[in-house]
């Protein structure tokens, strides 16, 4: 099994998985360097620590890189692809690089050849050296096969690399980070009796989402893997509860997991009530949503502090793998611009990017290259430039519509368009607070039970709402963007935009609450006349066809359009 990663005339770390000998190689050189082959993945492998690097220079050769210059020309024109150089003059792989419209359909097929033999491809839980207790209960939980992105970053944040992990939504980005940190801190953790650190207790890792709401689901996942007993170990820390009941918890439960809204965990920080110097994780979900300004000063915060132990010595090497002294930092988000990049950089100690199947050092990412989602733009090109098209961040299974109605009539086509595709479980996304609720009474009035959620209603209501959502007992949602991040209701199977999102970044979170994990999903984009050249940039800036659709005697109809045909026949 092997993987082709790229070259590039710049400082390059690669880093490989090895079934026969059972470690992860480093390599760093300044030379310009050829293609090269990472060798085959053994599950149970371990890593050699970043500190291996600083005793004197590694190359490729020496740590028994295949150099393949002639093998790969020959694979580029095997595939009909090419691969080709961004501004830098870097060359790049073909490994996961989205259909392009210069691309022929056997480059396509080509790549999801090498795709299906990359080496991250665990088939159990337990070949990724996760703590057995942890192990165990995944079991219980009826959870065995990790997903792609979990095979590519439980080994790289076992190993204590700093990393931004991108997937699209719903893939399972949430255990991606929490089974590393949970093999390693709390009651599941591998059983260290020699390590000191062991017996000192204390907050060890801190997870902010930029949401409440999130933030909660993330605690329920920690606390469903924890189990009853022990439970307590995560404490939240989000915004609309009360911020003393949580200082006492602290005091109280000393959990080694906290998991709060940036406002909330900067606030209680300040307050002398959180200690976080000793942290070893700091985990930023939906991390592009926490470097807007909204967040800039909270995040500060947590960021000089989180894991800052004064005078922290160098690693401590007790046990199996060689401990960080200061924090490891995780960035994660379906959606990954430049801006994330530049923070990794700034905040992390040479942060990797772990997408599905694919590992790479920063280093191989162009900063120069503009912040954009465009398949026009120069990044469509670029497969570790995170930002070459939103489609790496939509789910594979999804379907993309538009329809066309007058404003007067969108509910009613909402109400066909559910009934089209006799959709389940719908979330409804709107930009205004008050044609949000009029929708929510006439889709009532008619018959169809609705809800709404958003930040204008007290947090008791939106749990309860969400709840009930999840449980089923309404079949329509209706939310602003409140609910497009994070929000996990693994039944549903449509999303309509009743008002269209702002942009791609927005499009692609929305749709991604529906088809997660592999499930069937369908979004509609319900929009006016005027509106349609919105939905054909969106289209162009995702890389996926939004077919034009009508529903008409309780059926989707798909309209023919000289332009989505061409975009489908590109997209392959
Ligand atoms: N290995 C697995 N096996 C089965 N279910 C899983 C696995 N990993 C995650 N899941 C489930 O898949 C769902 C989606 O996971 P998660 O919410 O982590 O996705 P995500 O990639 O973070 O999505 P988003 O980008 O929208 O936040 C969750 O219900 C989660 O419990």
């Amino acid at each position: 099994m092997e993987l082709v990663i790229g070259q590039t005339q710049r400082s390059v770390l690669a880093f490989a998985y090895s079934r026969s000998h059972g470690f992860l190689r480093h390599c760093h050189t300044l030379k310009k360097l050829s293609v090269f082959r990472i060798a085959a993945f053994h599950s149970t492998a371990g890593l050699n620590n970043l500190s291996d690097r600083r005793h004197g220079p590694l190359t490729l050769s020496s740590l028994g890189f295949k150099f393949e210059d002639d093998k790969c020309e020959a694979r580029k024109k095997e595939a009909g692809g090419e691969i080709r150089s961004i501004k830098s003059g870097m060359k790049l792989s073909l490994t996961k690089t989205k259909p392009v419209k210069n691309l022929s359909k056997n480059a396509s097929v080509k790549k999801a050849v090498e795709i299906d033999g990359a080496p991250f491809a665990a088939k159990t839980f337990s070949e990724l050296n996760l703590s057995p207790l942890l192990i165990d209960r995944l079991e219980k939980v009826g959870l065995t096969v990790p997903t792609d992105v979990q095979c590519a970053a439980i080994p790289t944040i076992s190993q204590n690399h700093d990393a931004i992990i991108q997937s699209y939504t719903g893939s399972g980005k949430t255990l991606a980070y929490l089974l590393p940190i949970l093999s390693e801190v709390g009651p599941l953790k591998k059983c260290n009796e020699e390590d000191p650190s062991d017996q000192k207790p204390g907050i060890e890792a801190v997870i902010v989402a930029p949401s409440r709401e999130l933030g909660m689901q993330i605690v329920r996942e920690v606390e469903k893997l924890l189990g009853p007993e022990d439970k307590k170990l995560v404490q939240q820390l989000v915004g609309g509860a009360n911020p003393s009941r949580q200082e006492e918890a602290l005091k109280k439960n000393k959990p080694v997991i906290v998991v709060g809204t940036p406002g909330r965990i900067a606030e209680i920080s300040a307050a002398g009530k959180l200690h976080t110097h000793g942290c070893r994780f700091l985990v930023l979900d939906e991390v592009d949503q926490l470097l807007s300004f909204n967040f800039r000063e909270d995040m500060r915060r947590i960021l000089e502090h989180v894991g800052k132990r004064k005078g922290s010595q160098t690693s401590c090497t007790v046990g199996p793998l060689a401990r960080r002294s200061e924090r490891q930092t995780i960035m994660v988000s379906a959606t990954v611009p430049f801006s994330v990049i530049r923070a990794a950089r700034s905040w992390g100690r040479d942060p990797l990017l772990v997408r599905a199947k694919c590992v790479a050092p920063l280093d191989s990412i162009s900063i120069t290259a503009p912040v954009s989602l465009d398949q026009n733009s120069n990044t469509a090109s670029t497969p570790y430039t995170v930002t070459q098209g939103a489609a790496d961040s939509l789910p594979p299974a999804l379907k993309h519509y538009y329809c066309i109605a007058k404003g007067q009539h969108k509910v009613d086509t909402l109400r066909k368009c559910v009934h089209a595709l006799d959709a389940k479980s719908v979330i409804v996304f709107m930009n205004h607070t008050k044609q949000l609720k009029d929708v929510v009474f006439k889709l009532e009035a008619r018959g169809m039970k609705a809800a709404e959620l958003h930040g204008d209603i007290g947090k008791l209501a939106r749990s309860t709402t969400l709840k009930k959502f999840k449980n089923g007992e309404m079949r329509v949602l209706v939310t602003n963007e409140l609910s497009a991040r994070g929000l996990d209701v693994s039944e549903c199977d449509l999303v309509v935009n009743l008002e269209l999102p702002t942009d791609a970044i927005h499009y692609a979170h929305r749709a991604g609450r529906a088809g997660r994990l592999g499930r069937k999903g369908s979004v509609v984009s319900v929009c006016e006349q005027p509106e349609v050249f919105v939905v054909k940039k969106l289209q162009r800036q995702l890389g996926v066809p939004i077919q034009p659709c009508e529903f008409a005697e309780g059926k989707l109809v798909i309209c023919e359009e000289e332009e989505t045909e061409k975009l489908v026949e590109v997209s392959g």
